[in-house]
């Protein structure tokens, strides 16, 4: 699908090449493994806003990780992503996203069609509150090693159902029609989660 592969292009993944400049630039706490962070340095890929990259562990073992009581003044929850930017501290990968969208509108990432943005964010909320936080590692090191796949792969395929449902009546050549939106920025991340 061609918007995936845009997508990918925007991903960001070679993001810890960035160049680290003046202060004024965007700090993104992220780490490589984490879909939240992936759906943030799409946007602010598509919405070409430069930062620097601080790539946080989620390894207690590995230095500037997100359990320091440091961070913790970053990010109360001890997750990635959090972001600087504009003066203010951020945290939750849609909070960031509306942010991204209202401060600076283009390219933007929902329609101006109220219909379709709700289902955008229908699609969002889907992924991000429907199945991310069902599948993700702090939930399954709870959940213990001989219950968590069966456990993933249930939400995940649960939630990909009703998924593939709204989309067979939304899409275009991308989730709500024919441009990029919030809804393909989630969808992504999800799909990587789902294969691995
Ligand atoms: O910022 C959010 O929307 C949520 C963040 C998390 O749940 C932490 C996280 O990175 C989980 C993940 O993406 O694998």
């Amino acid at each position: 699908m061609a918007a995936v592969q845009q997508l990918y292009r925007f991903s960001g993944l070679n993001g810890l090449a960035r160049k680290i400049s003046t202060n004024s630039q965007p700090i993104l706490y992220s780490n490589w493994s984490s879909s939240c962070s992936w759906r943030v340095r799409i946007a602010l890929a598509i919405k070409d806003i430069d930062y620097e990259i601080k790539p946080t562990s989620l390894l207690k073992t590995v230095s500037d990780n997100a359990y320091t009581e440091e961070y913790r003044k970053v990010n109360p929850l001890q997750k990635v992503p959090a972001l600087k930017i504009d003066g203010h501290k951020l945290c939750d990968s849609v909070a960031i996203m509306h942010y991204l969208e209202e401060t600076r509108p283009q390219p933007a990432l929902l329609p101006q069609d109220p219909v379709k943005r709700a289902k955008v964010r229908e699609i969002v909320e889907l992924i991000c509150s429907g199945i991310q936080p069902l599948q993700n590692s702090s939930v399954l090191e709870l959940i213990g090693k001989e219950q968590s796949l069966k456990w993933a792969q249930h939400w995940i395929a649960r939630g990909f159902q009703g998924l593939e449902q709204v989309l067979s009546q939304s899409a275009g050549r991308c989730c709500v029609g024919d441009d990029l939106t919030m809804a393909d920025i989630c969808l992504v991340p999800q799909v990587r989660n789902a294969r691995r």
